[in-house]
This record gives structure tokens, C-alpha cells and sequence, in this order.
């Protein structure tokens, strides 16, 4: 049988789901769920919604029930859902009234394995319950944490014989491999609602899960390290910093010239105005790809110039920031060397070997250890953590998804105000 796509409308607008919805069932969606932070958003009238405009496609309510199975089952079903999702981690108890009331009111039961400690002998005692469906999912927290749930669909493929959904942060390629080990559902989510084209997201992930047997390849794992420079180097200083609550950026310190991007590991020092030993010689401690942090307490003389920046550039270290003065400007411009400072001056100082290379450092107002992550754009720098960096990366590559999808309804003629719905959503 041909496998289902189930677009998860996880979006908190209601009018912006159902025009999702349209361009999803355009590119060939079978299954629209009210994803839970519609549902919270706007209640049941976000499934009756959608059943109203979308007769013949099943509406999928998931209602992460925890508790009364019951009432929540048949509020989603009186509601015009065909399947409604419940959370596996509830008691049995809860998995029973749930499917009592699936079956009295006419509609399949899903009940997702979302952080369930033992995933493969939940799916055994709840097919035993009466679930009709079980969901492989991976949160969209843990999938910024690198979880997959391809890791853990194998296991409970072989343990059930009942439908398998499986869900978290699939995209045309990690869906194809849903199905090839044994999905009916593939569940998509962010990669189809926040794309910039809809429609083609969703018939890229359609053409791909129905010749999933003949078109899936497995692909390499990279590194942590190697897929977190991949994605800071695909969004925005913005990006990440809204990805992290807000989080500030470097103080005053700015880009040399327009258009760098810089990304890697910082390797830090400690700097005694404008003395320029250990700056120099943190070149010598740098490797290929990480970024030189200096602080060196003055606007008013510099610890780096263009001979500095070449010796980095031919190794391959990515770039220096400067929390004060730096020289030789044009000279650096003309190499193409990524730098940041925050002031320039002609003058140095001497090599007097003061400083410390590699210790915690405060630069442009933010702790910056070594081996935290330096990202710069032309709209400053921002330090992420080095336990964080794959979570925020993530994260940031998130916030640009939603971002490219706000863009298109403001390219339809919307302001940001009408697309976000603002007005509504002021802290009252
Ligand atoms: O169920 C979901 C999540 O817990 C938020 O409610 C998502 O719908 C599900 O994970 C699919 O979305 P993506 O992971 O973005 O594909």
C-alpha cells in the first residue's frame, strides 16, 4: 500500500494552517493533523475547521492526551477528526478509555512514543491496549538535541503489527528512509509548513516516500562538529540570536567590511593593550576553521595588523575578532581576511609577551571560552556556548525556516504585523 503523508500543521494561526493546509494537499498531503500548538492555540474549532474545508482528507487532532482519554477522544472526534493521537507515556488506563471511545465514536486511535523510556515494549503492551496506530516520534526539543527516529523505528517495526507513524523533523530524504524500514505514515511537519514553496515541499517529500524502495540511499553520518559549521553557516547572526531567547551580541564590535561570514571554534586571548606576542602567537595554537578572540582592553592601540592575517590566512584559520583597536584596514580588506574589531588605529605597541593564550575571556561584553562557537555576519558576532552549539544551531536553522515562510505571505501583500497577527498577541 501506497504510505500516508500526514502534513502536522504545527502552526498557532488558524487561517495560516488552513492555507498551508491547501498548498500541502496540492502537493499531495492524504492526512492534515491539528498539530498540537494549533489545537492549544485554537481549541477544537481548529479541527472542525478543517474537516469543514477539507472533506475528503483525514484530520488527524493530536492531542498529546495525558489524561481523561475519554472526554479528550471524543471532543476530537465529535470535532471531525478520523485519527486522534494520545501519549503513549499515559497509563494504561487512560490507552483503554481512549480506545473505548475511538470505537464508540468511529475513529482510529494514535498513540505516540514521544520520550518514552522503553519504546519498542510500550508499542508491544499498547498494541495489546488497542491502539490502532503507534507513533515513532521525536520531539521537536530532542531532535535540536540530535535525536532520530529512525533509531528507533527498526525495533519497533519488528515488535508490531499494527500501522507505524513515525515523526520528527523528516524531510524528503529521512522520509524515504521512514518508509523503507517499514512506515505506513510519514508525518512532516517544519520542512513542509515553513518552506517557502509548500506545494514543492510537500511533492518533493511525496515523490520521495512513494519510491522509497527504489530511490532510498543511506547517507553518511557527519560529525557534531562538521554539521553544526554546515548549519551556522547557512543562517544569520539574527537567527541564532533569537534562537537563543534574544541573546545579545558582542558590544561595539563590528565587521571590517561587508559580507563576511564568519564561523568556527574560538581560540581566545587575554591581551595587554596592544601588545601583540600572544596575539601573534595564538596564530601558532589556532588550527584550520577556528576564529582568534582577542580582548585586548584598548580602542586606541592595536595587537593586530595585515601580517598578522595573512600567517592566518594561509593556514586556514578563519578569521580574528577584536575587542578594541585593530590596524592595516585597507590592507586586510584587500586579502579578504575575516576580522571584527572595535576600533581602528594606526599605531601598536610592542611584543612584550604579556597576556594568556586560551584562557576565559570577556570580549565585547560576553564570556567566550575556548572552544565556544564565534559567528559573524554583517550584523556583529555572536558567542554560542560550546555544550550548545548543535542545540542553537538547530534552533537557528528553525527560526530561518519560519522566517522563509513569513516572507512569502509578506511577498502575497501581507505586513509582518497581519502575518504574525501581533495586535493579538501582545503581553496583556
Ligand atoms: O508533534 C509534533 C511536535 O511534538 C509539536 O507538536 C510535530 O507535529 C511533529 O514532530 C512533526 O513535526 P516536525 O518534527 O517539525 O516534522
Amino acid at each position: 500500500m501506497k504510505p500516508i503523508l500526514q502534513v502536522a500543521l504545527d502552526e498557532v494561526e488558524l487561517a495560516r494552517a488552513v492555507n498551508i493546509a491547501r498548498e500541502a494537499v496540492a502537493g499531495g498531503a492524504d492526512w492534515l493533523e491539528a498539530g498540537t500548538p494549533l489545537i492549544k492555540s485554537e481549541g477544537m474549532s481548529a479541527v472542525r475547521t478543517l474537516k469543514n474545508e477539507f472533506r475528503d482528507h483525514v484530520i488527524v487532532a493530536d492531542m498529546k492526551t495525558m489524561d481523561t482519554g475519554a472526554i479528550e477522544v471524543e471532543m476530537a472526534i465529535k470535532s471531525g477528526a478520523g485519527v486522534v493521537s494520545i501519549l503513549g507515556a499515559c497509563d494504561d488506563s487512560t490507552v483503554e478509555e481512549s480506545v473505548r471511545s475511538a470505537r464508540k465514536y468511529g475513529a482510529r486511535l494514535m498513540v505516540d512514543l514521544i520520550n518514552v523510556p522503553d519504546p519498542v515494549a510500550r508499542a508491544v503492551r499498547l498494541q495489546e491496549l488497542g491502539a490502532d496506530i503507534i507513533g515513532v516520534h521525536v520531539g521537536i526539543d530532542q531532535q535540536m538535541v540530535g535525536k532520530d527516529p529512525l533509531d528507533i523505528l527498526k525495533g519497533v517495526r519488528k515488535a508490531v503489527t499494527i500501522q507505524i507513524a513515525v515523526a520528527g523533523g523528516l524531510d524528503a530524504d529521512s522520509a524515504a528512509g521512514a518508509v523503507a524500514l517499514g512506515a505506513d505514515i510519514v508525518i512532516v511537519g517544519g520542512n513542509i509548513i515553513r518552506a517557502r514553496d509548500v506545494t514543492a515541499s510537500a511533492k518533493r517529500v511525496r515523490e520521495s516516500i512513494d519510491s522509497a524502495g527504489k530511490h532510498y540511499i543511506v547517507r553518511e553520518k557527519k560529525s557534531i562538529d562538521e554539521e553544526t559549521r554546515e548549519i551556522f553557516m547557512q543562517v544569520s547572526t539574527p537567527n541564532i540570536s533569537d534562537a537563543m531567547h534574544r541573546a545579545p551580541a558582542m558590544r561595539d564590535v563590528k565587521p571590517l567590511y561587508e559580507g563576511i561570514k564568519l564561523v568556527g571554534k574560538a581560540v581566545t586571548v587575554q591581551n595587554f593593550p596592544g601588545d601583540w606576542s600572544k596575539p601573534v602567537e595564538a596564530s601558532d595554537v589556532a588550527q584550520k576553521g577556528e576564529v582568534i578572540v582577542i580582548y585586548n582592553g584598548s580602542n586606541y592601540v592595536a595587537p593586530w595588523g595585515e601580517l598578522a592575517s595573512r600567517g592566518c590566512q594561509q593556514k586556514g584559520i578563519a578569521g580574528v575578532v577584536i575587542d578594541g583597536a585593530i590596524r592595516d584596514v585597507d590592507d586586510i580588506k584587500r586579502i579578504k581576511f575575516p576580522a571584527f574589531a572595535s576600533a581602528s588605529v594606526p599605531n601598536a605597541n610592542d611584543p612584550k609577551g604579556f597576556g594568556e593564550i586560551n584562557a576565559e575571556i570577556t570580549c565585547g561584553g560576553l564570556r567566550v571560552r575556548p572552544g565556544d562557537w564565534i559567528i559573524g555576519d554583517d550584523n556583529g558576532v555572536m558567542v554560542v556556548p560550546a555544550e550548545r552549539a548543535y542545540e542553537v544551531a538547530r534552533r537557528a536553522l528553525e527560526v530561518k525556516k519560519s522566517e522563509d515562510r513569513v516572507r512569502t505571505e509578506i511577498e502575497r501583500g501581507k505586513t509582518l504585523a497581519q502575518v504574525m497577527d501581533l495586535y493579538k498577541w501582545e503581553k496583556k
